[in-house]
């Protein structure tokens, strides 16, 4: 659906997009993420055909973004990462003047996205605070129905409880079948909505990451409590990787498949059981440092 092709834009060294080169599947929910500075808006920015490359090319639906961008906007949904509203308007004349511009006669979704992110848009934009712009912003990139969404930081300024909305929404859209790319600065939000994540770095992709099989392969953590000490000695006496034991209660580690863990606690009267809570902000954190080692 997205295809970006040996993309190069150089604004000096390390600045600007070198040589990158990724796709993004149709219905997929892709995650654009690094350091501040690293490219992600550049290459946005080739997306919707706002900046000419010096050097390769990208396509959505095969149409090159620059020679078709008036096209790809009809299915295009975009949220920027710096809004440029028209401060005098309200919320809603600001929603019904892109409408117009975009041809749109039904206003349901529009309507029902307002009362999703419950954002008052009688207000006047210069009135309305970093998140009910950002808010409305939203609005305006998902309102028409687009086939894909390409959002630049879209989280910026929502409070927690409007981001976990937003991970709903992301959801909703990806069961329509939406091919997404976002970019983010939060692990946790590329985690829970994204299939895959690309990760650049000084213009450079460093690594393309399978969300799911990351998850996967991923180290987990148990807290297990058993029973009694002859429980405790079933556990110890067998393969299971022990982290800690204090009393009967224990931290077992697995690495992908879980069903030893299981095997054994069978054996042995449980408690209680519950997975420490891991993120895969680790793994993503060793691209941040800085360092030559991913350059
Ligand atoms: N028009 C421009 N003129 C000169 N330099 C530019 C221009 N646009 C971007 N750059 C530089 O290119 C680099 C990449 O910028 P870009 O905005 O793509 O980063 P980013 O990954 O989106 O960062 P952030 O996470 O901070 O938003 C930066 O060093 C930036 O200063």
């Amino acid at each position: 659906m997205i295809q970006i092709n040996n993309l190069t834009k150089s604004y000096g060294p390390n600045k600007g997009v070198f040589d990158l080169s990724f796709q993004v599947n149709e219905g997929e929910v892709f995650g654009f993420i690094g350091p501040n500075g690293a490219g992600k808006t550049t290459t946005i920015r080739h997306l919707l055909g706002f900046i000419h490359s010096d050097s390769g090319s990208c396509s959505i639906m095969g149409m090159d973004t620059h020679d078709f961008a008036a096209k790809l906007q009809e299915d295009i949904g975009y949220l920027s990462g710096e809004i440029a509203f028209f401060d005098q308007m309200t919320g809603l004349s600001f929603l019904r003047l892109l409408s117009e511009m975009r041809g749109l006669i039904n206003h349901d979704r529009m309507n029902e996205l307002i009362h999703f992110w419950d954002l008052d848009v009688s207000v006047k934009i210069r009135k309305m605070s970093k998140g009910m712009k950002q808010k409305l912003g939203l609005v305006s990139a998902f309102m028409h129905h687009p086939k894909i969404l390409i959002l630049d930081e879209p989280t910026s300024g929502l409070d927690p409880l409007m981001q976990t909305k937003f991970v709903d929404l992301i959801h909703q859209e990806k069961s329509k079948g939406t091919t997404i790319l976002m970019s983010s600065h939060s692990f946790e939000e590329i985690e829970r909505t994204c299939d895959r994540a690309g990760i650049i770095k000084n213009g450079k992709l460093v690594a393309l990451e399978d969300i799911k099989t990351l998850k996967k392969e991923q180290r987990k953590v148990f807290m297990v409590s058993l029973a009694s000490k002859s429980d405790i000695e079933k556990i110890n006496s067998s393969t299971l990787e022990i982290v800690k034991q204090k009393g009967l209660d224990l931290e077992i580690t697995t690495y992908g498949d879980i069903n030893p863990l299981i095997m054994e606690l069978s054996k042995c009267k449980v408690v209680s059981f519950d997975l420490k809570k891991q993120s895969l902000e680790k793994i993503f954190m060793k691209y941040y440092e800085s360092g030559d080692s991913n350059e």
